[in-house]
């Protein structure tokens, strides 16, 4: 596995994996910590999650944990296929209130590494897509915060209009008024 692109002056990285193929199919390394550290992504992983969408269009984000559960993330999709955002979330950064997005697919396989003081979210782009992801801090619903996935001040260009979210996800405040990092 290599980091092939980064953003935010190199804090966030796409990962991709190396895919083995034969006759039968396929076999990689999705995650291995010595490799990674080659990289500078040395987190201790403590948790690992799994979300499945039934239905094209599904925003779940944008979300983030404060200090001290604040998270990193390793994100990749197992089956179907999202368009990955991440918004800079800290106050003393030049590229505060910036966003990028990636396409990540279970086709791809590719993975992004998404430091502490990011907001992370996603649209799927299939039905029935599944995303797995470490964390490295534990779930907090006490420290969970999110920020609204249309914030016009953010201006994210999602993929799809007719979409599907949480009523928590529909409530979350603009980024001018969200607790994010200093
Ligand atoms: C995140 C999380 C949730 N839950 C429970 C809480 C709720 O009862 C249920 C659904 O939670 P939520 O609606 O927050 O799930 P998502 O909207 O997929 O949230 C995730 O979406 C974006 C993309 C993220 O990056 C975060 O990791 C995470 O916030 O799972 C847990 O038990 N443990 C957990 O770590």
């Amino acid at each position: 596995m290599k980091v092939t692109k980064t953003f935010f002056n190199g804090e966030v990285k796409l990962i991709t994996p190396k895919a083995h193929y034969d006759d039968r199919g396929f076999f990689m390394e999705t995650y291995q910590y010595e490799k990674l550290t080659k990289y500078k992504l040395n987190t201790v992983f403590s948790q690992d999650n799994h979300s499945m969408s039934y239905h094209t269009g599904t925003i779940r984000g944008l979300h983030y944990q404060l200090p001290p559960m604040a998270q990193t993330k390793l994100v990749r999709v197992i089956r179907g296929a999202i368009f990955d955002v991440v918004v800079d979330i800290r106050k003393s950064s030049s590229t505060f209130g910036e966003w990028i997005g990636v396409e990540l697919s279970s086709d791809n396989k590719k993975q992004l590494y998404i430091p502490k003081g990011f907001a992370h979210g996603f649209c799927t782009k299939m039905d029935n897509t599944e995303v797995i992801y470490k964390v490295d801090a534990n779930y907090s619903r006490t420290l969970e915060r999110g920020i609204l996935w249309n914030d016009s001040n953010i201006g994210i260009s999602w993929p799809k209009d007719n979409t599907i979210l949480s009523d928590k996800d529909k409530n979350h405040p603009l980024l001018k008024d969200a607790d994010v990092f200093v």
